[in-house]
């Protein structure tokens, strides 16, 4: 028994397999979805993805067990005039901001279940959150979180008004982190390492420092604070990113509530413009 036995059987149809669409197949296959079960319906498929076994741009199957949306928002009043009205198909979309009354609009009487993915799930390593429609049962919901759980880990929301909020800080996230990464490697050379060693020494910086979150038992403060020797180099490095007006908490609480707000007007001016 493996989570992807109902889906290599009926199928799953993934219509935008770009950036975020790719990183989930490329986790689903990596940890079993069969190709052959997989219908991509992408205008423009990446050339990576041409030979990987798929059906692409092929009629869709009669009775999919997933249909998977993942194409820009802006691109999905289109994207679902594409699709025929699917009974008992469950229907997942990972879009920002598109609020489940846009695809029951669109797909009256489905089982919809609206998650927000990161791109980590290339490798498995992603964070999803979850919400169903009202329709949606335990099992439609336990499909989700094994599909979902198959690239990293799941948390379910109780209200889709999280979803904009998780969309800012978890959905965009990652590319805080590959900035801030960036950033470091930029101060790296300002204190006279080459791009390369500094580069090196962030990437890896940043990598086993989050390995290192998830993996011990204190949180995250006592972590810094076992870095932070008094009168030592970590104290000086903090008194300028910790600094209460100019530091990284009130540039990230900006950053986090722009994401937030733009998922928020996203999802308004589509429901304004219907399916
Ligand atoms: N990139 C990310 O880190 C994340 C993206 N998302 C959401 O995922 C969705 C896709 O975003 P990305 O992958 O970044 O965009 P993308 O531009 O990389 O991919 C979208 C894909 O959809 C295809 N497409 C466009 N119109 C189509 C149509 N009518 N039918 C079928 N395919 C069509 C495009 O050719 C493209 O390959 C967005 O709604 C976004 O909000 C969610 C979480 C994270
Ligand atoms: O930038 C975006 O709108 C999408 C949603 C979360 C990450 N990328």
């Amino acid at each position: 028994m493996s989570e992807f036995d109902d889906i290599n059987k009926r199928g799953l149809v993934l219509v935008g397999c770009g950036r975020m669409g790719g990183a989930m197949l490329k986790g689903w296959l990596a940890r079993g979805l069969n190709p052959g079960a997989v219908t991509v319906i992408d205008p423009k498929l990446a050339p990576e993805w041409q030979s990987a076994g798929l059906r692409v741009n092929a009629p869709l199957p009669d009775n999919p067990a997933v249909l998977v949306l993942a194409v820009k928002p802006q691109m999905m009043a289109d994207a679902l005039g594409e699709v025929p009205v699917l009974t008992d198909t469950l229907v997942l979309s990972v879009a920002a901001g598109t609020t489940i009354a846009t695809y029951e609009a669109a797909f009256p009487g489905a089982t919809i279940v609206r998650v927000m993915p990161n791109t980590p799930a290339a490798i498995g390593q992603g964070i999803s959150a979850l919400i169903g429609n009202a329709r949606a049962t335990d099992a439609d919901l336990d499909m989700a979180e094994a599909l979902m759980g198959a690239v990293g880990r799941v948390v379910r929301l109780e209200s889709e008004d999280q979803m904009d909020a998780v969309t800012g800080l978890s959905g965009s996230g990652p590319a805080y982190v590959f900035h801030m990464i960036e950033a470091m490697a930029q101060a790296g050379q300002a204190v006279g390492l080459s791009p390369e060693l500094s580069l090196e020494l962030a990437r890896m910086t940043v990598a086993g420092a989050g390995a290192l979150a998830v993996d011990a038992d204190e949180d995250p403060a006592i972590l810094r604070e076992n870095v932070t020797s008094p009168g030592g180099t970590t104290a000086a490095g903090l008194m300028v990113l910790m600094n209460e007006e100019h530091g990284l908490r009130p540039l990230m609480k900006r950053t986090v509530a722009a994401a937030t707000a733009r998922g928020r007007e996203l999802g308004r001016d589509l429901e304004r413009g219907g399916k």
